[in-house]
């Protein structure tokens, strides 16, 4: 790491007085951790008693999760990552140096992107270096719980009337679904457990459903630009699309029936998955959680029996042949768990960089993945999208390909945003403090600057 590598305006930082990354270290963060010590608690009291040697290093585990909630309380500055099964622990530890030489090594000093990401990766870390606890992941029950509780309502219904639409002729309507299904996917963004902390709100009132509900949800759209990605997706023939995942759940479910019917109608013949390695923020999708997902809707559990699952089944059987045949491909680089924005991906991550551009197409879901493709800084809110993704997406060095178009489908969580129409945040602040940060506005921007 080095100031070089500093985006072009001022980085957010939970330093900066009423930011929302401030309120994250604050009160968001306190919660989340002290959320992940109490899992863990429950967890170890339900260690089998004979299994005394996993109950002490439990234990163990359980005094550094109590520290480190301390040292997120305080504002203490960060520790070295003992090395563990990862890869990127030098990389980690080049940056937590570099900013404590900076006087800048606090998760409320330092870069809030930075800082906030260090959590994950530092409890990914305490499990890493465990005998007992490597798969340990506090998060499970809360993913699990996004799809197969009051959500199977929304799974139901969204099968019920998507699977007959991927398995008709019918094509006469194909640019109306595709922007839906665009939309569909960005809305689904909006569910997500780390910005709904409490054990209360219901996210099932999140879900849009019916396309009355989606085209109520226009007028929450701030910058749509889905006709030029369907004006591209309309040539594309049996080619490559990369979905960069976000949250498990009914995002990622969403996320699998709009790939399904881009095969289905032969844009695509191809589909990669870009899951996350560690548990990160909360709800992202690791491996086992995308397969978790099509196994349960293969085989609800019997507690979903009411429903008729028949559609859900379908389609979930036909996603897993694609698993099965290689049609569709699973990635967890460990660069999408990194504090990097993507504009430095081809320095750090080179060879994701260069298999990204055998790609026609790459849907970059969510709030933090839109952080990283602008870079998490104070663009003035008219910059254009594609000056603020920097040269991300600029032919490899080594192979001299760019990236194929990019788009971001992401619900607003956070004070960054670029690309937006003269007097639209304006307009905004009058109508709703916090529209930047609540997750009720959302954005769907493209990039194709490097591929025309
Ligand atoms: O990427 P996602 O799931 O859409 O959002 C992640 C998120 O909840 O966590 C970030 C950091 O706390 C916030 O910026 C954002 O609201």
């Amino acid at each position: 790491m080095n100031e070089s590598l500093f985006p072009p305006e001022p980085f957010l930082r939970g330093s900066i007085p009423n930011s929302f990354a401030e309120d994250t270290f604050d009160r968001r963060i306190p919660e989340i951790f002290s959320q992940v010590n109490k899992t863990f608690e429950e967890t170890l009291k339900n260690v089998n008693p004979s299994d005394i040697e996993k109950i002490k290093e439990g234990n163990e585990i359980k005094n550094k999760l109590e520290r480190l909630l301390d040292d997120i309380k305080n504002d203490r500055e960060f520790n070295e990552i003992v090395p563990d099964e990862y890869s990127d622990c030098e990389e980690w530890n080049d940056c937590i140096n570099f900013w404590k030489k900076r006087n800048e090594g606090t998760f409320k000093k330092c870069s809030w992107l930075f800082a906030e990401s260090y959590l994950y990766r530092v409890l990914a870390n305490y499990m890493s270096v465990s005998k007992y606890w490597k798969k340990y992941d506090a998060f499970t029950i809360k993913k699990e719980n996004s799809l197969i509780g009051p959500t199977w309502k929304s799974v139901v219904a969204m099968a019920d009337m998507i699977n007959p639409i991927i398995s008709s002729d019918e094509d006469n309507s194909l640019e109306n679904t595709f922007i839906n299904f665009l939309k569909y996917s960005l809305w689904g963004n909006q569910a997500d457990l780390s910005l709904h902390t409490s054990a209360k709100a219901n996210l099932t009132n999140l879900h849009k459903i019916t396309l009355d509900e989606i085209k109520k949800s226009d007028v929450n759209l701030i910058s749509d630009a889905s006709s030029k990605i369907w004006n591209y997706v309309s040539t594309l023939k049996g080619k490559r699309i990369d979905f960069i995942l976000d949250n498990a759940g009914y995002e990622t479910y969403n996320d699998l029936v709009f790939a399904d019917w881009l095969m289905s109608k032969g844009f695509a013949s191809s589909i990669v998955w870009h899951c996350k390695q560690i548990p990160w923020y909360v709800s992202d999708t690791n491996i086992k959680d995308f397969n978790w997902i099509i196994d349960t809707c293969i085989n609800p559990p019997e507690s979903l029996n009411e429903f008729d699952n028949t559609n859900v089944i379908d389609m979930a059987k036909r996603w897993k042949s694609y698993l099965e045949n290689g049609q569709w491909i699973l990635n967890d680089d460990i660069f999408w768990t990194s504090n990097y924005p993507f504009r430095h991906m081809e320095t750090f991550a080179p060879k994701l960089y260069e298999y990204l551009s055998e790609s026609s197409l790459l849907i970059f879901k969510g709030d933090m993945n839109y952080r990283k493709t602008v870079y998490d800084c104070y663009w003035p809110f008219t910059t254009p999208f594609i000056e603020a993704c920097g040269d991300f997406g600029k032919p490899s060095s080594s192979t001299n390909k760019p990236l194929p178009p990019y788009a971001c489908l992401r619900t607003c969580k956070a004070d960054v945003i670029a690309g937006l129409e003269e007097g639209v945040s304006e307009k905004l602040d009058k109508i709703c403090k916090e529209w930047l940060v609540n997750g009720k506005y959302g954005i769907i921007q493209y990039n194709d600057k490097y591929s025309n």
